[in-house]
């Protein structure tokens, strides 16, 4: 391994993630609700006129002419004083001028018996006019037209428009596969652990926070504190970034750094100068896939996610880097060189004020928060502009 050995700044951590990262290519994929939430590639345009063909709008009877008519079999060319039975979105037959909708019709027997439509006393004056309840072809889109523009984010009523064009399949931006590594022999994925033991918080939320910062993931596995297992799950090819949580530091149980420096990887970010999730790292593996390495500490890794993995992930979807925005700080922050200190804050008023419980370990305080502030190492004034994001989930 390479001992760069230079911790970036925050904003520099964000940019050379963005940075390394190559858009993975489009992908054409069967239209189906998994596609909800992709980014076209490429338009969506009607392959026929929309609709097709004129249909009814009503359940009733395609008509010529005026009252009465004489049946003929449905499907047949109507001429002045015909009708045949049609029912809603049925196919208009030839010849026929509108559509008499069940309540204002009547059939009745003429002289021979014969059955006639006649108009019913709730028909209304001028009933029924030229092209009444006829849903010409092509009044909604006609063939070639753009119904999506690429770069359209689906969603149902997009997909469900994508099915009505014809196609059968879409083409989207391609995103990140990504593997899930869960390190640390202490943890337990159920129930109340015991004293040195602590529950999982990873695996019930990082594949679903993966999929809201542009990636999906293809698989995920609990890894023991042991480096032959740790440097064959970095060795899977089905994946273009692996995120793995605990084991950044040193210690004799954190096997994540030996495994990096057992395949002759490219450390590219070894630690970022901001508290917490300091220790997060980006490793470039042969064959070009990206290792994120988050701390154990459950803010520390979110910070980590933000600051490392979403700018990483959005430049593999083709996704500008994720902007950071600007708030008035609703306290003072001493300085703390050589280091940002990213803490989760509440608008109070117009201003953002940090919220409690935000130490590395804990959650409570980001599950309160509407963001975080990235604190320069310099400090901050109360009312003073500091930059901040927020997670797509804020
Ligand atoms: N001597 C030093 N010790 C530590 C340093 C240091 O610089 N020198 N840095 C500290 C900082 S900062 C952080 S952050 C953590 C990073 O720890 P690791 O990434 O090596 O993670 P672990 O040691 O495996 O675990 C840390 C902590 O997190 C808990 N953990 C791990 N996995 C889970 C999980 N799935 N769910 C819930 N909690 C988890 C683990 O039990 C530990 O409590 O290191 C500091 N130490
Ligand atoms: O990154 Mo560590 O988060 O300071 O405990």
């Amino acid at each position: 391994m390479r001992e760069h050995r230079i911790r970036h700044s925050w904003a520099e951590a964000r940019q050379t993630a963005f940075d390394a990262a190559e858009p993975v290519p489009e992908t054409a994929l069967p239209l189906g609700p998994d596609l909800c939430g992709r980014r076209l590639a490429e338009p969506v345009v009607a392959l026929q006129d929309i609709p097709h063909f004129d249909s009814a709008a009503m359940d009733g009877w395609a008509v010529n002419g005026s009252a009465p008519w004489i049946f003929v079999s449905p499907g047949e060319r109507l001429y002045p004083g015909q009708a045949s039975d049609i029912l809603t979105g049925g196919l208009v037959p030839p010849g026929a001028k509108a559509v008499l909708r069940s309540e204002s019709g009547r059939v009745s027997a003429d002289a021979e018996g014969l059955p006639v439509l006649q108009l019913s006393s709730e028909a209304k004056p001028g009933e029924p006019r030229a092209g009444q309840h006829i849903r010409p072809s092509g009044k909604e889109a006609v063939a070639g037209e753009q119904l999506l523009a690429a770069g359209t984010i689906l969603n149902p009523v997009r997909l469900a428009l994508a099915a009505l064009s014809g196609a059968d399949s879409l083409s989207v931006a391609g995103r990140a596969r990504v593997r899930l590594l869960f390190t640390g022999d202490e943890v337990v994925d159920s129930g109340i652990p015991g004293p040195g033991r602590v529950r999982d918080v990873f695996a019930p939320q990082l594949s679903a926070a993966v999929l809201a910062l542009g990636a999906e993931v293809v698989g995920e596995a609990r890894l023991p504190d042991r480096l032959p297992e740790t440097v064959a799950a970095l060795s899977a090819t089905d994946a273009e970034v692996f995120i793995s949580t605990g084991g950044t530091g040193r210690s004799a149980a954190d096997q994540v750094r030996r495994a990096i420096d057992e395949l002759g990887a490219d450390l590219m970010i070894d630690g970022v100068a901001m508290r917490p999730g300091g220790p997060v790292f980006l490793a470039r593996l042969p064959g070009g896939r990206f290792l994120v390495g988050l701390p154990g500490n459950p803010l520390a890794a979110f910070m980590a996610l933000a600051t490392v993995a979403q700018p990483l992930l959005a430049g593999l979807a083709g996704l500008p880097r994720p902007a950071a925005i600007e708030v008035l700080s609703g306290a003072a922050h001493e300085p703390d060189p050589g280091r940002s200190r990213l803490l989760p804050y509440r608008d109070f008023y117009g201003l953002a004020s940090p919220v409690a419980k935000t130490e590395s370990a804990m959650l409570h305080g980001l599950a309160q928060a509407e963001g975080v502030l990235v604190v320069p190492p310099h400090g901050v004034k109360l009312g003073e502009a500091v930059p901040a994001f927020s997670f797509p989930w804020n």
